[in-house]
């Protein structure tokens, strides 16, 4: 298990002699086995934030530092894992194939077989398991893809709108299963989304960017699992809205945010 704490992270991208700040002196502590959303107009920083934290990037100025549960450094770089909006599943790979792929080197292939066939029915896939991606749906793909990513278990989840592409039902499906599995497998999430009810249906904190900066972390104190119909769900969400709009606070449900 391992928080990330982010100290005074830029990232500067130079595009035809011009400099672009992709994220700006960002400060940020996500303990261990807690669940951050982030939310911002496009090109705010998130997606740059998460390849930072993952290791696709490295950091223009400051610093990331993994930390176990004792707020110990991590030496090296945490287990950190991420889930993109597209499966990218192997083609040629089974659904059991492509899950088990993060544990080539695990020399114990009965454990491989146990660790893939717990978590092909934890998502629902134990029937699939000698499907390949062509034969299954953009759902039950995008499942494989988590699937592959709960069996390397990893001590961060990074997930870069991994249910943009899907439909509403399948969408609402897979944000209760994430829930559960935030709450059985005790994982730190970080997860970008561009939708403000999934962000608050899902963190315990939203936290939001603009031009590379944070502009608000809100604390989202509801239990899971979590209804938007409720007065504070709305009040939560609103209070989002109104700080990405920039506009001024609106009167909602009787009474002022
Ligand atoms: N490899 C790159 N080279 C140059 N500029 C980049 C690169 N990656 C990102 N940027 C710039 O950095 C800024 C932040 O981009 P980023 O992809 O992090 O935004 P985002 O919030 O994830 O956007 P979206 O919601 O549209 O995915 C943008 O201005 C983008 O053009």
């Amino acid at each position: 298990m391992a928080g990330v704490k982010i100290e005074q992270l830029s990232k500067y991208y130079t595009i035809h002699n011009e400099q672009i700040k992709a994220l700006a002196e960002i400060d940020l502590t996500i303990p261990d086995g807690s669940f951050v959303t982030l939310v911002g107009k496009s090109g705010c920083g998130k997606t740059t934030l998460l390849r930072l934290l993952c290791g696709l990037e490295q950091p223009s100025r400051g610093q990331i530092t993994f930390l176990d549960q004792q707020q110990q450094v991590v030496q090296g770089k945490g287990r950190v894992s991420i889930v993109f909006q597209e499966p990218r599943l192997m083609p040629w790979l089974t659904v059991e194939q492509n899950m088990a792929l993060p544990l080539f080197k695990e020399k114990d292939r009965r454990r491989v077989n146990q660790t893939v066939t717990h978590f092909l029915a934890l998502l629902g896939l134990k029937k699939f398991r000698d499907a390949y991606p062509a034969q299954i749906s953009g759902g039950m793909a995008q499942r494989v893809a988590l699937g592959r990513t709960l069996c390397y278990d990893p001590d961060v989840i990074l997930m870069d709108e991994p249910l943009g592409a899907l439909d509403a039902f399948t969408r609402k499906n897979l944000q209760a299963e994430l829930v559960d599995i935030f709450q059985t497998q005790k994982k730190t999430i970080v997860f970008v989304t561009h939708d403000v009810d999934e962000a608050v249906f899902l963190g315990q904190r939203v936290v939001i960017l603009e031009g590379g900066k944070i502009l608000e972390d809100v604390a989202v104190a509801l239990s899971y699992p979590r209804n938007p119909l409720q007065q504070e769900f709305f009040q939560i969400r609103e209070k989002i809205l109104t700080v990405v709009m920039g506009e001024k606070p609106t009167k909602i449900g009787g009474y002022s945010q």
